[in-house]
């Protein structure tokens, strides 16, 4: 008989760094109302009444405790063009929007990152001017298939390429053959493929026609890239997914006919996933006529009855993530009288989020468990992650945000905190309202303010 161990008497429980008192947990399986006991950065205790000794207690009583947002796709330009944006800048404006981790895009930093050596250099800044954790994406452009091992070795969460022109001369697009190989190695490497879908030639054909036309306001701009562009390159990219076994992750899908062919893909048993983005769900085709630039982005921004269908597919599960693609650039890119030579970008990190949450202000506790699922948990699975990210459970990071369903509130330009004040929302109301983002169990972002001595960020490595 094998002696019996003896169990040791649990140890007495630390006195807890904070405690989030009285709020309404938020997961991707409903609505509770529970309390977190934070120690050392991480959630130790979630329970309905935490009972621990602690230093420090967050009243959220009347608020919703979302997991920190995890923004998979946010270009903040670092280095080589930060009069764009900056990591200090975006991240600000993302934890001011509940955010706790960002992607940053290998594009349009300039170089772009599209090595180990350049991984190393952003990661070194970030680490220096993030206030959130962050992860970095490689480029995967033609001839660069000799450092995607390095990129892998040096942490990139994935490998982003441009399937179109991407608008930026040293970030040239994948033409067929260098995205098959590119998608053969990365399957190698066990790294993810992200995809810019659109069709290179259909877009030039499209863009063409309208301006053979001399047609170049936003509606001309718009019918130069109707969906069939968005809807050739995710055919070509997931057939290539199928012949390679490489993880797809098709960014910023603009139309339910997109999620359609990547929903066929996946029941074809391709490893595929569909991300979209808050302003899809956020604006439509006549937006986009009156608000002009700040609204100009590719894939362009669709019609009425897409952009609920896409609210159908979210709640169905058929959209995977939804990041910002927060892709800003200084106020003379964004004015021309041609509305094609406007740079292409949207910067809606700080408040998109924010809206998507007011959007399902009156159905909350229906919606807000799917929008965990989007913004966090989905995120962190997606990219290998949930070790330490995306949900509010015991042992992970104690990232989280408070949001409040408050009276409306009509969004200014002087709160945003973006480098430039240019975003497509500037005048829309939302009920809802981020009022404090903890990252690691400290505070970024308090009572609608900048935390003094923001904690600095760190570098996220995918779990290979
Ligand atoms: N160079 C960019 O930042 N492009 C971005 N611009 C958009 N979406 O309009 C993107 O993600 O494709
Ligand atoms: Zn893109
Ligand atoms: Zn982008």
């Amino acid at each position: 008989m094998p002696r019996k161990r003896e169990i040791p008497a649990p140890a007495e429980p630390d006195t807890l760094d904070l405690i989030v008192r009285g709020g309404r947990i938020v997961t991707p399986e409903g609505v509770h109302d529970a309390e977190l006991g934070i120690l050392e950065g991480k959630i130790v205790r979630l329970a309905p009444e935490v009972t621990d000794r602690t230093h420090a207690e967050l009243d959220a009583a009347g608020r919703y405790v979302f997991p920190g947002i995890i923004d998979a796709h946010v270009h903040f330009n670092e280095p080589g063009r930060t009069e764009w944006e900056g990591l200090a800048h975006g991240s600000l404006a993302l934890a001011a929007g509940g955010g706790a981790c960002f992607f940053d895009m290998p594009l349009n930093s300039e170089p772009p990152l599209l090595d180990a050596a350049g991984l190393r250099t952003k990661r070194a800044l970030a680490e220096q001017q993030a206030c959130t954790d962050f992860a970095l994406w490689g480029g995967l452009v033609p001839g660069n298939l000799d450092k995607l091992a390095g990129l892998r070795d040096a942490g990139a969460i994935g490998l982003k390429a441009f399937m179109s022109n991407s608008g930026i001369e040293s970030f040239p697009r994948v033409d067929a053959k260098s995205l098959h190989a590119g998608m053969k190695r990365a399957a190698k490497l066990g790294l993810l493929v992200a995809v810019h879908a659109e069709d290179d030639a259909l877009a030039s054909q499209f863009t063409n026609a309208q301006l053979a036309k001399k047609k170049t306001d936003a509606k001309a701009w718009l019918a130069s890239r109707p969906v069939e562009v968005e809807l050739a390159a995710i055919r070509q990219a997931t057939e290539f997914a199928g012949e390679t076994g490489c993880a797809l992750h098709i960014v910023h899908v603009s139309s339910p006919e997109g999620i359609a062919l990547i929903e066929e893909a996946r029941a074809q048993r391709v490893d595929v996933t569909a991300e979209t983005c808050s302003h899809y769900l956020l604006l439509t085709d006549k937006d986009v006529a009156k608000l002009g630039a700040p609204a100009k982005c590719a894939p362009p921004i669709r019609d009425e009855k897409r952009r609920l269908a896409l609210w159908d597919d979210l709640r169905a599960g058929r959209i995977h993530t939804v990041g910002s693609d927060h892709s800003p650039s200084p106020p003379d890119l964004k004015t021309s009288p041609n509305f094609f030579e406007i740079w292409g970008g949207i910067g809606g990190v700080q408040h998109g989020f924010q809206l998507l949450m007011n959007a399902c202000a009156a159905t909350a506790d229906k919606d807000f468990p799917r929008l965990a699922a989007v913004l966090a948990r989905n995120v962190a699975r997606r990219f290998r992650l949930d070790g330490r990210k995306g949900r509010l459970a015991e042992g992970l990071d104690a990232d989280f945000c408070l949001v409040e369903l408050g009276a409306p509130h009509k969004i200014t330009a002087a709160e945003l905190w973006t480098r430039h004040p240019i975003s497509p929302y500037i005048g829309r109301t939302t009920r809802a309202r981020v009022t404090h983002t903890y990252v690691r169990g400290r505070a970024i972002w308090s009572d609608g303010n900048v935390s003094p001595g923001s904690p600095k960020g760190q570098f996220l490595n995918p779990e290979i």
